[in-house]
């Protein structure tokens, strides 16, 4: 039965996992930072308390996506679509996949949210991009958008441009992803201080530390242009981050072994959408990116390689259950 692993989840990552958050802090940026006026001066984290409001959001979210089985349909690339489905499923959504401009808007409409990535583009997707985002702004659709490999080619970076104005609830990436969209939208600094080191193909070149910043900003401006007023970044990594450019969670756990199977960031992105159909962008990000991270580490202990870690990450999603998931490692940044 899914979810039935709940107390050994739990007790691996409360006990054997939970992060010392100066620790792992040591790394994050801090110190005086400026964005659109607010001043954002990172001096600690502190783990949030079992009864933090956004732990019972998760829970919640967690409890209704068992339950409706929601189906956030996706528009996504052609390597890891099969991958991406399953991760849904085994997260306790369904999944359909289209490429069809009106069926993909009016499966959206009727599924509650979507998810757009842009990994492996054909020349009939430009057109059919555009159409899909503005009915999704046109009908005020939640979803989520992984731009893989942001900053590569000018295709690329045109079908993004166009999003600028009607754009996901949330953006999940990795870090040189989240900043050269950052730049792609005209909200980079221009003094070059949030330049990515990539493209590095569809890895990242940039460590997430480095793309706090730009985060926040991507945030604000979902904030600021959708038409629920809602939205959040996920920048993953080694210690995710998720912001709505107000609060900036981090996220520890899961493995490196998650980068050795392609595909990974693909299936959070799709969790995450699963999760839309339940919650408010900012619950459902950081749901989606923790349930990840727990999976992840349940999936790698004593793991031989890439394709044992694939099937026991499905498993270990499917396993893990609502409480365990709200009462996953989440580091609030003050
Ligand atoms: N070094 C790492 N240690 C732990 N978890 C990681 C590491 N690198 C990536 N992850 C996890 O793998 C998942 C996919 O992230 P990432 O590899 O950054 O995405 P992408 O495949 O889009 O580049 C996320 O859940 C993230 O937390
Ligand atoms: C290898 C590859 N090439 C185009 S899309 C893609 C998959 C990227 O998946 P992820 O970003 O989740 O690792
Ligand atoms: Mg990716």
């Amino acid at each position: 039965m899914q979810g039935d692993l709940e107390v050994r989840s739990t007790r691996q990552v409360e006990k054997g996992n939970r992060p010392d958050p100066l620790n792992l802090l040591a790394n994050t940026i801090v110190g005086s930072h400026d964005i659109m006026n607010q001043p954002y001066a990172p001096s600690s984290a502190v783990e949030l308390g079992e009864d933090a409001p956004l732990r019972t959001d998760i829970a919640r979210a967690a409890t209704a996506v068992r339950e409706h089985t929601p189906l956030a349909q996706a528009f996504t690339n052609f390597v890891t679509i099969n991958f991406v489905a399953n991760a849904q499923l085994a997260a306790g959504g369904a999944a359909a996949m289209s490429f069809l401009p009106g069926e993909v808007a009016d499966m959206s409409r009727a599924a509650q949210a979507a998810y757009i990535n842009v990994g492996t583009l054909m020349p009939s997707y430009e057109g059919a991009l555009a159409q899909i985002t503005h009915r999704f702004a046109d009908e005020g659709i939640p979803w989520c958008l992984d731009p893989v490999g942001a900053g590569i080619g000018e295709a690329r970076t045109r079908i993004l441009a166009a999003m600028r104005e009607v754009p996901p609830s949330v953006v999940r990436a990795n870090a040189s992803e989240v900043l050269a969209l950052e730049a792609i939208w005209g909200l980079a600094p221009a003094d070059g201080s949030d330049a990515t080191q990539g493209p590095a193909g569809v890895e990242s070149a940039d460590e997430v530390d480095s793309a706090i910043e730009a985060a926040r900003r991507v945030a604000r401006h979902l904030r600021a242009t959708r038409p629920d007023g809602l939205g959040a970044v996920a920048v993953s990594g080694e210690l995710d981050l998720v912001t709505d450019g107000e609060r900036v969670l981090r996220l520890a756990g899961g493995s490196p072994m998650m980068t050795k199977v392609t595909g990974m960031g693909c299936a959070l992105g799709g969790v995450t959408a699963t999760y839309l159909c339940e919650a408010e962008p900012l619950v459902a990000a950081t749901a989606a990116s923790v349930l990840f991270d727990m999976a992840g580490t349940v999936a790698s202990e004593d793991c031989p390689g890439p394709g044992t870690f694939h099937a026991r990450f499905l498993d270990a999603l499917w396993s893990i259950g609502p409480e365990a998931l709200a009462q996953g490692s989440i580091l609030e940044v003050e």
